[in-house]
């Protein structure tokens, strides 16, 4: 069964409740086609920071909402492919961040906006690379003291009908992969309880990550590239980390909801 037929749930990843990667979203001739148009655009649509380039399309994201601008035909055809297959979005997909990353290159760990409507899509061209997600600074406050042994643990601290505080759910920090050609989806408590950034390194760890089969995948063809048995893939198990070799792309696709027809209402 193709990818694109198989069920949103089945590319659950980890313990999370939305956490989603799909393999494959796009072929390799799209990934071919999208880098073009990305490289063709004119260089004054780069916008250099410190540690990557990027490309805005779809207009500029303010506090109070989106000035927009629509998004060409080539990027329309990927996010509405993500929200038919997703079903995730209530209107179309309105925003697109392009980001490029040299193999030394990442991206802080942050959390996304609160512009945006609150289910992010990641589609990943190029070298692959690893999305650390940690817990946020707030779960991780209500754990300090209490769990000493263990850093990358936080909890839901709430308390009991005595005060007493209690913790729900644990929150540990946990990696996904993000191969060439994948979407990464993510919302609820990925969304909102944890950080996600990609290390500035050129060696990425993979011993976190929740994608476990695309990591043996990956690390398979590290060593011999094209052999595809999985007698191979438990020798290779011992790799704990990828080499980043070239640059990687990623279109991040969001919604913005709220959408300023006219310029002077802002
Ligand atoms: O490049 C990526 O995969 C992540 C980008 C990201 O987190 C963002 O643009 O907010
Ligand atoms: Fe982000």
């Amino acid at each position: 069964m193709e990818n694109g037929e198989r069920n949103l749930e089945d590319f659950k990843v980890g313990s999370l409740p939305t956490l989603i990667y799909i393999p494959d979203f796009i072929t390799e001739t799209e990934q071919t086609q999208l880098l073009n148009h990305i490289y063709k655009a004119p260089i004054t649509k780069w916008k250099s920071l410190k540690n990557r380039r990027l490309q805005n399309w779809g207009g500029v994201v303010h506090e109070k909402g989106l000035l927009p601008q629509a998004l060409p035909p080539w990027l329309t055809k990927i996010t509405q492919r993500i929200c038919q297959r997703t079903g995730l979005f209530p209107s179309a997909i309105n925003h697109v961040l392009i980001n490029e990353y040299l193999p030394d290159q990442g991206i802080m760990p942050h959390q996304d906006g609160p512009a945006y409507f609150p289910v992010v899509a990641i589609l990943s061209l190029g070298c692959p690379a690893v999305m650390n997600f940690t817990p946020h600074s707030k779960l991780r406050a209500c754990n300090d003291g209490e769990r000493t042994t263990d850093a990358d643990a936080s909890s839901d601290i709430q308390k009991d009908e005595h005060g007493n505080k209690i913790c729900l759910n644990d929150h540990h920090s946990f990696s996904v992969l993000l191969m060439p050609c994948s979407l990464l989806i993510f919302k609820d408590e990925a969304y909102s309880d944890y950080l996600h950034g990609i290390e500035d390194t050129n060696e990425h760890r993979i011993d976190k990550v929740v994608n476990v089969f695309e990591a043996l995948k990956h690390k398979k063809d590290q060593i011999s590239p094209g052999s595809g048995d999985s007698e191979e893939i438990e020798r290779t198990e011992h790799i704990e980390s990828i080499q980043r070799t070239s640059t990687r792309i990623s279109l991040t696709c969001r919604l913005v909801l709220k959408v300023h027809k006219n310029l002077f209402k802002f």
